[in-house]
């Protein structure tokens, strides 16, 4: 019987971004295409019979136990087991930057939805388990289905899509950044005409853009100086509401050449996109 299992969170890219209206709850409707990184953080899931419960073997930084949304999901699900389940420990070992605009949480509640789900044998299918996550963060159903797509609504009406998997420079600014705060700026633009994309998107996603980088751009002075910098050597954009910036290259060489080039005390990463997440990837193999 499998005991313990080590899962990948990937990070994910908003290519383009746009905000179509607001809804009556006040939630802003969005189009947007995600891509996966083969980049992002790990998780270890291992269960204790011996010792009933959920919990994380240290705690993320910055976040109590009880908000983490790897806690909040492994929760959610135990809820839904018709019996008494095994203990499990959660051990993170945590790579992407928190308000950085990779989704690196809503990761987490996926990777933590499906590990359980396949260390607890519950056989929930992904729909109800995009559901349960969806209630977690309008990010975690497209974790949890684990292909490209085409988000709609708050991001959960998903169709998939197979944007090119190019190589990416990510760019973490020396800010973190309230999701929040910038969904509610003055100015943010929130009228961009909704457009209609066949299901089998394969269209260059240069052409659009990200509704969050005017706001962001002018309330970070570090995102706006790292987006000029990274300018020089293409389109530059910015993922979720930031502080992520990334630049899109045909390859890793050429990703790197440009990674090396980046001035002294910006953080990021090198990585490239892929369309099916690493965490289904992993789990394919162990099934
Ligand atoms: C920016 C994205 O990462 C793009 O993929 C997501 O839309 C973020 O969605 P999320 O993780 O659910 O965002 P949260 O950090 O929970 O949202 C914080 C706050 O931002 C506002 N918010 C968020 C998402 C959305 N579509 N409209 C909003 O107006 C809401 O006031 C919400 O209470
Ligand atoms: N396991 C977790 N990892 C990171 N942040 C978490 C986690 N659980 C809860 N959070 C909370 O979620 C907030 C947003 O963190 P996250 O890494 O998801 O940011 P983000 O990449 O900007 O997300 P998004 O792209 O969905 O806006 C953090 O500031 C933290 O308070």
């Amino acid at each position: 019987m499998t005991t313990a299992i080590t899962l990948p969170s990937p990070a994910k890219l908003n290519l383009f971004l746009h905000i179509i209206g607001r809804r009556p709850d006040g939630h802003h409707e969005l189009q947007t295409l995600f891509q996966f990184l083969d980049y992002g953080d790990d998780i270890t899931l291992s269960l204790t019979p011996e010792q009933p419960g959920i919990r994380l073997e240290r705690p993320v930084n910055g976040v109590a136990d009880e908000d983490n949304l790897i806690i909040r999901a492994a929760r959610a699900l135990a809820k839904k087991a018709p019996c008494e389940l095994p203990g499990v420990t959660i051990a993170i070992t945590k790579r992407l930057p928190m308000g950085g605009g990779l989704g690196g949480g809503s990761s987490n509640a996926a990777t933590t939805l499906l590990g359980l789900n396949h260390l607890w044998k519950l056989g929930i299918g992904l729909d109800e388990l995009a559901e349960t996550g969806l209630a977690l963060g309008a990010d975690v159903p497209v974790f949890v289905r684990g292909h490209a797509a085409f988000g709609e609504g708050v991001g959960e009406k998903l169709t998939p899509a197979f944007p090119p998997e190019d190589w990416f420079v990510v760019l973490k600014p020396a800010c973190d950044i309230n999701t929040g705060k910038i969904f509610s700026a003055q100015g943010l633009t929130r009228n961009t005409p909704r457009i209609r994309i066949a299901p089998a998107f394969e269209g260059d996603a240069s052409r659009y853009r990200n509704d969050c980088e005017d706001v962001v751009r002018r309330l970070y002075p570090d995102v706006k100086q790292s987006m000029e910098w990274l300018t020089q050597f293409g389109p530059a954009r910015l993922t979720g509401t930031g502080a992520c910036i990334f630049g899109r290259f045909p390859t890793e060489s050429a990703a790197r050449i440009i990674w090396e080039s980046k001035p002294s005390g910006i953080t990021g990463f090198v990585a490239q996109g892929v369309n099916v997440s690493p965490l289904h990837q992993k789990l394919t193999e162990l099934e």
